[in-house]
């Protein structure tokens, strides 16, 4: 029995030339029989893992030669320029993902109100130190009331960001997200409470289940049980008159969904493809899109889309992706009236020009086209109908008419002088107008972009 074992491992082994080598096909000095059928598994074990470390390095370097091969796209600009609707799009199967993201955006906008209202209504001494102190209508009752009210939804907010944004602190506001890994952390979320799945959630049965509160991870039945209060709340001149004192925008804010909450706010609401470019999500390193390109005669072109962070501390992720890369894409909204949220200093047209201009003068990037894009003309449009001079802000912009043809066109002068005098070679410059949040022409734009990106690649034989 046992000499029969020892020769059909005897024979396994001699097929392999990396065990015969050291197998002798028998017991050494020293070593009992179980000793040395361990040793054989051992050594079975190692080629095994051998084997598939060859595998590995193998596929990886497939991927690697499909990489080199493809066409890379990098998607530049600062942050909320827009560079999430320039990269592929999922919709179908991640609505009730993008439904969650909208949720925490309007989560978002309320905590900016009550915060806005808290610090007028408790600076001018109105909010009140004990119940009595206050009128039964005055503001002070209404943000204790709002407070209670809206304390479950901030709870449940919270509980959701800790779960998908890995640098969330514990007061974290914005939706910040690492590549595509929060769409499986919210796939897999658990469902915390039975309770709050009734649409007739109410703020009483809210209370009694705070516990469980604390611990849910889906906001669609409290919202629906606050919607009546998030309306009238919106709908308040009081309201809205203190956020204007505030200088507080939220229309004009990214992932702004206010006005359609009576909508959103109901238990079977899917956003549309509408929704989900509006919604907003900040990015945090670098995330690759990998597709291959089916239209047109550039068919079959694997097509590598990177999409990084634009805020100031991401830029630096930047530079590793310059390397061989074929176009960029760079997204600059004409928002001369604006500044960054990182750096309420800085103007974000003034650092959309200065990214710009390094990018242009990159040794790195040389051979790379460069395509520039005035996103966002839905908001320039709204901001010259709205007055808003654009000589207030750049006070070289002088007389000119202060409309959108005069403005782009001025404007467009600035970034061609950047590209004609700081590219390290000539290239050609590129400019498109676009308003991202219109699904359908940009579509039909990044359809023709990409075609033509692969194009100016085959002519340039890199695939032949
Ligand atoms: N009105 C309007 N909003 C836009 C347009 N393009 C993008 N947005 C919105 O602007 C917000 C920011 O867009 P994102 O694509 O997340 O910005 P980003 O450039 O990826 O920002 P980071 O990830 O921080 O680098 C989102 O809420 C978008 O819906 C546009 O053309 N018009
Ligand atoms: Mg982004």
């Amino acid at each position: 029995m046992k000499s029969k074992d020892k020769s059909s491992q005897k024979d396994d082994l001699s097929a392999n030339p990396f065990l015969s080598k050291q197998w002798n096909g028998g017991v050494r000095p020293n070593e009992t029989e179980e000793e040395a059928q361990l040793r054989a598994r051992q050594l079975q074990e190692a080629h095994k893992i051998s084997k598939q470390i060859d595998s590995n390095l193998h596929e990886a370097r497939k991927a690697m030669e499909k990489r080199r091969k493809g066409v890379k796209i990098l998607l530049l600009g600062q942050s909320e320029s827009g560079k999430r609707a320039f990269s592929p799009k999922a919709f179908e199967g991640e609505r009730q993902l993008w439904k969650t993201i909208i949720q925490l955006n309007i989560i978002s906008s309320l905590r900016i109100i009550v915060e806005t209202l808290a610090q007028d209504w408790e600076s001018n001494g109105a909010y009140p130190r004990t119940p009595t102190d206050s009128p039964a209508d005055g503001p002070a009752r209404k943000l204790r009331r709002l407070r209670l009210t809206l304390s479950p939804l901030f709870f449940i907010g919270s509980n959701v960001l800790k779960l998908i944004s890995p640098d969330c602190k514990d007061n974290c506001r914005e939706v910040c997200v690492r590549g595509t890994e929060w769409k499986g952390l919210l796939k897999r979320r658990p469902r915390a409470s039975s309770v709050s799945d009734a649409p007739e959630y109410s703020l009483a049965s809210r209370r009694r289940s705070q516990s469980v509160v604390n611990q849910e991870i889906d906001p669609t039945s409290v919202l629906c049980g606050s919607r009546a209060e998030i309306i009238d709340l919106w709908a308040d001149p009081l309201v809205r008159q203190t956020l204007q004192r505030h200088r507080v925008y939220l229309e004009q804010m990214p992932g702004f969904f206010l006005n359609d909450i009576a909508r959103i706010a109901t238990m079977d609401y899917l956003p549309s493809d509408s929704d989900i470019v509006r919604a907003r999500i900040r990015t945090v390193g670098v995330e690759e899109h990998h597709f291959v390109f089916e239209k047109g005669a550039e068919s079959n072109a694997d097509v590598y889309i990177t999409d990084v962070g634009g805020s100031r501390s991401q830029r630096a992720t930047w530079v590793p992706y310059f390397d061989d890369v074929q176009a960029i894409l760079f997204l600059a909204p004409l928002a001369f009236n604006q500044t960054l949220e990182e750096a309420v200093r800085v103007n974000r047209l003034e650092d959309s020009m200065m990214l710009w201009r390094e990018i242009c003068s990159s040794k790195l990037l040389a051979k790379a086209n460069l395509i520039l894009f005035f996103n966002k003309m839905d908001v320039l449009q709204a901001t010259l109908a709205a007055g808003v001079e654009v000589r207030r802000y750049v006070p070289t912009y002088g007389d000119l008419p202060n409309d959108e043809q005069t403005v782009t066109k001025y404007f467009k002068e600035k970034f061609r002088t950047y590209h004609r005098r700081n590219s390290p070679q000539p290239r050609p410059f590129m400019c498109y107008e676009t308003s991202a949040i219109d699904i359908n022409s940009m579509a039909v734009l990044l359809i023709g972009v990409r075609e033509s990106i692969l194009r100016q690649h085959l002519r340039e034989g890199d695939m032949l």
